[in-house]
């Protein structure tokens, strides 16, 4: 396992309503990156207002950042994030079979939901102050089918599906360190070779999938992901770049 990287706090709770709503509430007060671990979440947020249900062994944490860059680009370190979590798998249960990235930010194995991010941010439209990059992952316990949307991917746990028992402390230091290394190439090179990786990694590329959004639902070949992190599907009324959906195979 990595060292712990320099320049990164972390705080451990016993129990908060959710670390997202912690990070908000304490990031001012940050000098620099933090990351907030709960034991236990009792009000988890998932994306678009649903709830992230949180049982005691899984990991539940929010990495608070002070970025500098436009909104847009704030806006990718999902990728980021998403990259960091598949390298904190492989290194926690030493191979990458049956890991892959789903469109925008979730994490696979063996087909099913491991893993979730909820990237919030506070400050005014173009001015963030901070950012707090959510992760849930089901270590221990995944949600029954019938809790989440109807078609949505089955969630799974990593003990499940690999009989691998690994703490939220000990994801969390495999973690860590992974998201530090894909930060500072990000910093360094920009989003292109972040893209590059998360494609290399993407389930279902090339294949038939279906994008919903409030307004909308198109069907069509998931082409690639561009530079600004849109999904890119090739349908019957041509190419069309999707910004926020939910994605179902
Ligand atoms: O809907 C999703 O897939 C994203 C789920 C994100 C859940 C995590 S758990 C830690 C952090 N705190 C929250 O309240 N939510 C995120």
């Amino acid at each position: 396992m990595q060292d712990w990287p320099d320049g990164y706090g972390k705080r451990v709770l016993a129990s908060i309503d959710s670390t997202n709503a912690e990070a908000a509430r304490i990031a001012d007060d940050l000098a620099g990156p933090e990351w907030i671990l709960a034991l236990e979440q009792t009000a988890g947020r998932g994306r678009r207002g649903r709830a992230w249900v949180n049982p005691v062994g899984n990991f539940a944490a929010t990495l608070v950042l002070h970025p500098t860059e436009p909104p847009e680009v704030v806006a990718l370190r999902s990728f980021v994030a998403s990259l960091a979590l598949y390298d904190a798998f492989v290194a926690v249960t030493g191979r990458p079979q049956g890991l892959s990235l789903k469109w925008p930010n979730d994490v696979l194995l063996n087909g099913g939901k491991v893993a979730g991010i909820l990237l919030e941010s506070v400050g005014m439209a173009r001015d963030i102050r901070h950012i707090g990059i959510g992760i849930g992952v089901n270590l221990k316990e995944a949600p029954g089918a019938d809790q989440v949307e109807e078609g949505a991917v089955r969630p799974v746990s990593l003990l499940s599906e690999t009989g691998i028992a690994v703490s939220p402390e000990e994801f969390l230091d495999a973690l860590a360190p992974a998201y530090a290394h894909h930060e500072a190439q990000f910093r360094i090179y920009g989003f292109e070779p972040i893209r590059a990786l998360w494609l290399d990694r993407a389930a279902r590329l090339g294949e038939v999938i279906t994008a919903r959004s409030m307004r909308d639902e198109r069907t069509g070949t998931f082409e690639t992901v561009d530079a600004a992190g849109n999904l890119v599907l090739s349908t019957a009324k041509g190419r069309e770049t999707i910004a926020a959906a939910d994605i179902f195979f």
